[in-house]
């Protein structure tokens, strides 16, 4: 471990983050009553360039009157390069309550966009005496984002998570596809009998956002997949996330809710499995011994550290 030890993320719950349009208010109850951990409210790409000072009245309306219960309630804001987003800011921090969790911060290239973003709340907090800072949230989902991705997560003590944003990124990095997260039908390796073998696109930008998350305390998070009707394909893209070290994943479709929620909930398996070495460990270290055979295989101090990832994050889920 480096000197400077790495910092916690926040110990909320983020297994599941369901997005809904800001121009669509009929479905904002069935957010708030569903299993999902955080609500993403959007003013973003969901809403026609003609509906945003709509969605963007509904969103307030709706951050002041519906019952959000327990959830992280967050509101996607637009883009920078947008004449947008600033109203965004303003309006919601001037009109909504302090019901608001986050802001999520689109498209972000570079450490001074999360700056441009913090000055402006915290203009309007000031003015309007807000004690609760908003917190942020932001994705990567550009080649500058992801060229920048450890000086975004370190820009503001306000950063909470950050996600990879499939769409925008593909399209950002000109990658040849349309398809939004999972497998890609041309990144395949052959085998030497001239079988297809698909490897995962996505593994690059999820390991540089975990890293950065993972060295500034914020929370990493797999974003879409689009193809709803493919609970398989959803089900291995967040497995591949959670395994990399993911904390949960988008859903874009109340369908996909239970998905996330079941694959970043670590099992009854591997939490015995976690305290089983936990146990051995002490066992282990009853006897001076700082190595162990556990079902055959080494464990040592390393090990505790892996299993205490699975019973904490057990524990925090619980509550
Ligand atoms: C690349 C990105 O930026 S992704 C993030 C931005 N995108 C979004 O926010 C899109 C979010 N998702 C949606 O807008 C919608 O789910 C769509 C357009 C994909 C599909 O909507 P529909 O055609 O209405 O879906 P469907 O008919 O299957 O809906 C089934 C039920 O779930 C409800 N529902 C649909 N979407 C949502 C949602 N996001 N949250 C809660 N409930 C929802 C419907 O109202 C319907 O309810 P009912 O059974 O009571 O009538
Ligand atoms: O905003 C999300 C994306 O995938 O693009
Ligand atoms: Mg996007």
């Amino acid at each position: 471990m480096s000197f400077k030890v790495q910092p916690q993320a926040p110990a909320v719950p983020n297994r599941c983050q369901l997005f809904g349009p800001g121009s669509r208010p009929a479905i904002f109850e069935k957010m708030a009553s569903s299993a999902a951990d955080v609500i993403n409210l959007d003013l973003e790409d969901s809403v026609s360039p003609s509906d945003k000072d709509n969605a963007r009245k509904n969103v307030i309306e709706a951050i002041n009157d519906i019952d959000w219960g327990t959830k992280t309630l967050s509101v996607r804001i637009n883009g920078l390069d947008t004449p947008y987003w600033y109203r965004d800011v303003v309006d919601v921090l001037e009109k909504a309550g302090d019901r608001i969790d986050r802001f999520m911060i689109p498209k972000v290239g570079n450490a001074g966009d999360i700056y441009a973003v913090d000055a402006l709340a915290s203009a309007v907090e000031m003015a309007k005496g807000r004690s609760k800072k908003v917190g942020f949230e932001v994705i990567i989902e550009t080649a500058a984002g992801l060229a920048h991705v450890e000086e975004i997560a370190a820009a503001s003590p306000r950063m909470q998570a950050m996600s990879l944003g499939a769409a925008d990124y593909a399209a950002s990095m000109g990658m040849q596809t349309t398809g939004i997260g999972g497998t890609q039908e041309n990144y395949y390796m052959l085998t030497p009998d001239g079988q297809k073998h698909w490897g995962d696109p996505w593994v690059m930008p999820i390991t540089a956002i975990v890293a950065a998350c993972r060295t500034h305390g914020l929370l990493p998070v797999d974003g879409p997949f689009g193809d709803f009707s493919d609970d398989q394909g959803f089900m291995a893209q967040a497995r591949r996330s959670a395994t990399l070290g993911m904390v949960g994943k988008w859903a874009i479709h109340p369908k996909q809710v239970a998905l996330a929620n079941e694959v970043f909930t670590p099992s009854e398996a591997q939490i015995t499995e976690a305290r089983e070495i936990l146990a051995a460990m002490e066992e282990a270290e009853k006897t001076g011994q700082g190595a162990a055979v556990y079902k055959g295989r080494l464990v040592d101090l390393a090990s505790i550290r892996q299993a205490e990832v699975i019973v904490k994050q057990s524990e925090m889920i619980a509550g």
